[in-house]
């Protein structure tokens, strides 16, 4: 994939002056996610990922992160990936529309249950989006790497719906145990080898680089969402070889080691993705990241009860040899034929018109009434008071309220997160 410089130019422009903000969906390490309404189109009601480049070191860098979001979701069609609606890029802000899922993320779903677990039905259907979601972004030569409870969102339908594709990467070719090269712009791996590093070594490394940017990026929700590497990569080589991607719990075994990122980080992150569904926690979690990672590259998973199919599929995922785990070969097409997912219609899937829980209909003509009444809140006007928040010696939000319409943070959030 060529390096993204533009947004995709068959896309709708948006006005972000226009839009009707309604409520916060959600903030993470790249940018704050509002539910939107434009007054302007008929089917007006999406999630609208916006991305302030003063955030980031350089405009170049917000850009480079964002462009390939946005180069990566243009391209996608399927019924379990969000689909490009819209797109923003102003000097300051960037942004982009894809379809609202208002059925919240498997991690929300699974607290939600008694014993946070789901049954080995559920288990069964979810895993089966998944893996077709997977599979379909690994025949694009995308590798996702960010696979966790957090990023499975659940649309109106049902259905689920894979996000945040920041951290995913093109392949350039099948490789093996080793990366692939990239150039400066575009976010493909490398494929030159690496040295392998004893784990000393990666905890020095990691703790040296990781800590700061870690607080300084970690999700507003979850204590568990903190990417083990996601500084801001400037997208460099020389920074891009030495990262360890993706969430620490979730982490394979050879990105630990710094062996590389292959699609077999995919099915590992998988099965843990499946184990946590299973038991309501995932496999490997120590008492710091430290004590994870080497759980991560030692231990053998725990599995309570009689052996199953579940269990049988989870274990041949959780292999640490990369090449020895179940989808590193044919990729999906071999876990599809596993025993657990025995007798599934994979080509009715989305026929599926009960799925295990189905979101609350929300109106979207109630929750636009609801924002009209109390009063429209711009998304330029909540990064304006977000900023003067920040700045220490700033004015008071009193004194900025007089001066314009701003508000505070705090009350603006408070306002957006309400209903
Ligand atoms: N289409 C959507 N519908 C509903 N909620 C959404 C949608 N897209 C994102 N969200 C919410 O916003 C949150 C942040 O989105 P996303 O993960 O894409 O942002 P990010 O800045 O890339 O986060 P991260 O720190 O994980 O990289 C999600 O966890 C989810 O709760």
């Amino acid at each position: 994939m060529e390096a993204p410089t533009a947004l995709p130019s068959t896309m709708p422009d948006l006005d972000l002056d226009k839009l009707q903000t309604i409520r916060v969906l959600g903030k993470g390490a790249m940018g704050t996610v509002f539910l939107v309404s434009d007054p302007a189109s008929p089917r007006s009601l999406f999630a609208l990922k916006v991305v302030d480049k003063s955030s980031f070191q350089t405009k170049y860098e917000a850009d480079s992160r964002a462009m390939w979001e946005i180069a990566v979701l243009s391209r996608l069609h399927h019924p379990f990936l969000p689909t490009l609606l819209a797109t923003v890029d102003t000097a300051d802000f960037l942004a982009w529309a894809v379809p609202y899922c208002s059925g919240g993320d498997l991690n929300v779903l699974r607290h939600r249950q008694t014993d946070r677990v789901f049954s080995p039905a559920v288990i069964r259907f979810y895993a089966a989006e998944i893996l077709c979601a997977l599979h379909h972004l690994h025949q694009m030569g995308i590798v996702y790497r960010d696979l966790k409870p957090e990023n499975i969102l659940i649309q109106q339908s049902g259905h689920v719906c894979l996000t945040d594709f920041d951290l995913s990467r093109q392949l350039s070719r099948r490789t093996t145990t080793t990366q692939a090269s990239s150039s400066p712009e575009s976010p493909v791996l490398e494929a030159r080898p690496r040295h392998r590093r004893n784990l000393t070594r990666i905890m020095f490394a990691l703790s040296d680089a990781g800590g700061d940017l870690l607080l300084q990026l970690k999700k507003v929700k979850s204590a568990r969402v903190s990417p083990v590497s996601r500084r801001k990569p400037s997208f460099s080589t020389v920074e891009r070889s030495n990262s360890f991607v993706g969430t620490e719990e979730y982490v394979a075994p050879e990105v630990v080691r710094g062996d590389g990122h292959e699609f077999a980080v995919d099915w590992w992150a998988f099965g843990i993705l499946m184990y946590e569904m299973m038991y309501g926690r995932t496999p490997f979690r120590g008492n710091n990241r430290k004590e994870t990672f080497r759980n991560v590259l030692t231990k053998t998973p725990e599995f309570l009860g009689k052996r199953t199919a579940l269990i049988d599929l989870i274990e041949r995922l959780l292999e640490k040899d990369p090449e020895k785990r179940l989808g590193y070969g044919v990729g999906a097409a071999e876990i599809r034929q596993h025993d657990f997912f025995r007798g599934l219609r994979w080509d009715m899937l989305m026929e599926v018109s009960r799925p295990p829980f189905l979101a609350p209909a929300e109106g979207e003509r109630e929750l636009t009434e609801k924002v009209t009444a109390r009063g429209r809140v711009c998304i330029l006007e909540y990064f304006q008071a977000k900023k003067c928040a920040s700045v220490p010696g700033s004015p008071s939000l009193s004194t900025l309220r007089s001066q314009s319409s701003v508000c505070g943070r705090e009350e603006e959030e408070a306002r957006l997160t309400e209903f």
